[in-house]
């Protein structure tokens, strides 16, 4: 018995989504860049000695995030705000969003993480440096964390940190089985 916990990984286009789902899932990263249209990912994991079915949403990145639908809003229980610390535009569009998500959910508090990804690129590739990240997150009232799908490097710890935050808001709840792989 799982107990069924849905997140959504949302920002700009190309800013590494799907590579942290899939670095996350599978364990793996492609240096190719394919627009996602709409992805579920899912996998079972134990958090604190509790086993999780986690549905992992991946939505078609998006400068403009005016328009949230319910595919989004409803049912989530987490949400990962994603830009690349190589590009400053997708970090400078999460207020914006994230205060669409905040009007879509009615003003309803779900727990949110902003991450910068690819944070194995070089300094003088870097567009936004951690301080302006921990900067933004103060101002969202959300912890801020870096990663890179491509090495691998706090990926996990982006899904564990934000399940935790879930496991706080949210009691257990017996689901279905029928996922697709497992991390231990
Ligand atoms: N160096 C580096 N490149 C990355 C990293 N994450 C993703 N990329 C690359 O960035 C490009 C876009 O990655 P995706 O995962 O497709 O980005 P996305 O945000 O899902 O894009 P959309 O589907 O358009 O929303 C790909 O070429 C990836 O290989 C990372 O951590 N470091």
């Amino acid at each position: 018995m799982e107990n069924r916990r849905t997140l959504a990984v949302l920002g700009a286009r190309g800013v590494g989504k799907s590579s942290v789902v899939e670095r996350f899932c599978y364990n793996r990263f492609y240096d190719n860049y394919n627009p996602t249209i709409m992805a579920m990912e899912h996998v079972t994991l134990k958090i604190d000695g509790k086993q999780y079915q986690c549905d992992i949403m991946d939505p078609a990145g998006q400068d403009d995030f005016s328009t949230l639908g319910p595919n989004v809003t409803i049912g989530v229980h987490g949400y990962i705000l994603v830009f690349s610390v190589r590009e400053r535009g997708s970090f400078e569009m999460l207020p914006g969003l994230n205060s669409n998500l905040l009007v879509a959910l009615s003003g309803q508090k779900v727990p949110t993480l902003l991450v910068g990804n690819q944070s194995d690129c070089g300094t003088n590739e870097r567009q936004v440096s951690v301080e302006e990240g921990k900067q933004l997150g103060k101002e969202l009232k959300i912890n801020y964390v870096e990663c890179s799908a491509k090495s691998g490097e706090g990926v996990k710890e982006v899904f564990v940190t934000l399940l935790r935050d879930v496991n706080r808001t949210i009691a257990d709840e017996v689901v279905d089985e029928g996922f697709k792989c497992s991390i231990s």
